[in-house]
């Protein structure tokens, strides 16, 4: 059946008055008049789309989908989201029955909404950021401490680490700049803190910012606060920063490499004057706090290519402490493996020991990790080790791996007689075998001896076994 529409002129103005397109089809999907905006939100003229069927035109990719045919088939009002030449439109179909016409309409009304999408895209991308600070600002924080409690004990005894104790006793005495330089994990923070503790300032914060987890954007207002109202979504009451809230103490900044390149004059006028603006104020305040810097990259080729101010590196480089790796203070590593090891077999109701041949393992691998490093490896042995014995096994591949010298734990201690020396070895033998298998019959079965010949050794010599 033909359809023939009419709509009165003065309706068809007022139509073509609105900014939303409207869009009238018959009972069979056939187009029977739009007004001018429906014709711009499709992209073609009023002749091209009317007469054609809404499949039709959905073929012709003028729309996607049709609404008018959803329309037809669930016969209900439908809302729906719909696109068109790249844009995002909501598209709403009525059903319509006309009184004294026996046949149905559909009105499609259709809203331009790419610009609200894409607001809202725009808003969901800023929070997500906003989001992700929040985060890594909560972060920061568990890294920002603040703490009046009595500094760790430095472990060790090795000449280098006397030479450390030997340089912080020095520099606690006076109230300079200082750098504290080392690898990752070498004890460069537990050292800045034994330094406060030992210095006039130590009734006062201490106070610690690491400066690689903070963003960017957000270090300045952490570190020198802000006045109230500085910007859209401060806190209205302002903000304390570190540098007030180190006021007569010591302020850690770690990581200082990682300072962003605009924020490092700032640092140089607290360093030189003393003095530090908010974000926000007008005039300078008074700093009354001894800076200490930390960091593990290497400062002087950062200024060489031109990533630090080298005024800064110079003025941050007034007395400066080398931590030395924990590779080159073998004599630390049994006294940190001993306190490790008490220290979460108390924390985990262990008795843990290990054997020569692990200790000699822990010894000899390069730790790149330094004491950070060995610690987790000997929370994790005391967790996971399947006995109280810590055998080789138990270890994690990488120390077996790089492991050099397998098996030759014993050395020779002054003059011996080589039968003297083959004692010890068979002593040291004996008594491995014994942790690393539990009982004479499996560790003689290991050495390749009998049951009774590693007896008589146990008791020649007075080696105990335990229960
Ligand atoms: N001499 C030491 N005595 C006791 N504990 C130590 C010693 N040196 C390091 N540690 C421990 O090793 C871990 C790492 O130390 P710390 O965080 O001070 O290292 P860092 O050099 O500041 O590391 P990073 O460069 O990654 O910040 C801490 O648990 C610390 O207590």
């Amino acid at each position: 059946m033909n359809t023939t529409f009419y709509l009165d002129p003065r309706f068809q103005q007022m139509f073509n008055c609105l900014d939303d397109g409207i869009f009238i089809a018959d009972h069979s999907g056939k187009a029977l008049w739009l007004n001018e905006t429906s014709t711009k939100q499709i992209g073609a003229s009023a002749e091209q789309i009317i007469g054609r069927n809404v499949t039709e035109l959905e073929g012709m990719k003028m729309f996607t989908p049709s609404v008018t045919n959803i329309v037809l088939q669930k016969r209900e009002t439908v809302s729906q989201m719909q696109t068109s030449r790249n844009r995002q439109l909501l598209a709403t179909g009525y059903l319509l029955k006309i009184e004294d016409e026996d046949i149905e309409y559909v009105l499609v009304h259709v809203k331009d909404i790419t610009e609200t999408v894409r607001s809202s895209l725009k808003l969901e991308k800023a929070e997500a950021v906003i989001k992700q600070y929040v985060e890594e600002l909560r972060q920061a924080k568990s890294q920002r401490i603040e703490t009046n409690e009595k500094s760790q004990q430095l472990i060790g005894k090795g000449k280098k680490h006397q030479e450390v104790l030997d340089l912080m006793e020095r520099v606690s005495t006076v109230d300079a700049t200082l750098l504290i330089l080392g690898e990752t994990g070498v004890g460069k923070s537990i050292v800045a803190k034994n330094i406060h503790d030992k210095s006039e300032r130590a009734r006062h914060p201490f106070v610690q910012i690491n400066c690689s987890a903070i963003p960017a954007s957000l270090l300045e207002s952490e570190l020198f606060g802000y006045k109230k109202g500085a910007f859209t979504g401060a806190d209205h009451k302002g903000k304390t920063g570190m540098v007030q809230e180190a006021k007569g103490g010591t302020l850690l900044l770690d990581e200082i490499g990682d300072l962003p390149f605009d924020l490092q004059p700032k640092l140089l006028q607290l360093l030189q004057e003393k003095t530090y603006t908010p974000i926000g104020g007008t005039k300078a305040e008074q700093a009354d706090i001894r800076i200490i810097a930390a960091t593990n990259s290497d400062l002087s080729t950062m200024v060489a290519d031109k990533q630090f101010r080298e005024d800064l590196y110079y003025r941050l480089n007034v007395l400066s402490i080398q931590v030395p790796p924990l590779r080159e203070r073998e004599e630390d590593i049994q006294s940190f493996v001993h306190h490790y090891m008490d220290h979460y077999n108390t924390k985990y109701k262990r008795n843990c020991v290990m054997t020569n041949e692990v200790l000699d393992i822990l010894q000899d691998y390069e730790w790149p990790g330094n004491v950070r490093e060995l610690e987790n490896i000997m929370e994790r042995l005391v967790i996971t080790a399947k006995s109280d014995v810590i055998l080789k096994e138990d270890l994690p591949e990488k120390l077996v791996m790089t492991h050099k010298k397998p098996g030759s734990s014993f050395s020779i201690h002054g003059a011996q007689s080589l039968t003297e020396h083959l004692e010890n070895v068979e002593k040291e033998a004996i008594t491995e075998a014994i942790n690393e298998y539990g009982s004479t019959r499996k560790a003689a079965d290991a050495l390749g001896i009998t049951q009774s010949a590693f007896m008589r050794r146990v008791r020649k010599y007075e080696i105990t076994l335990s229960k």
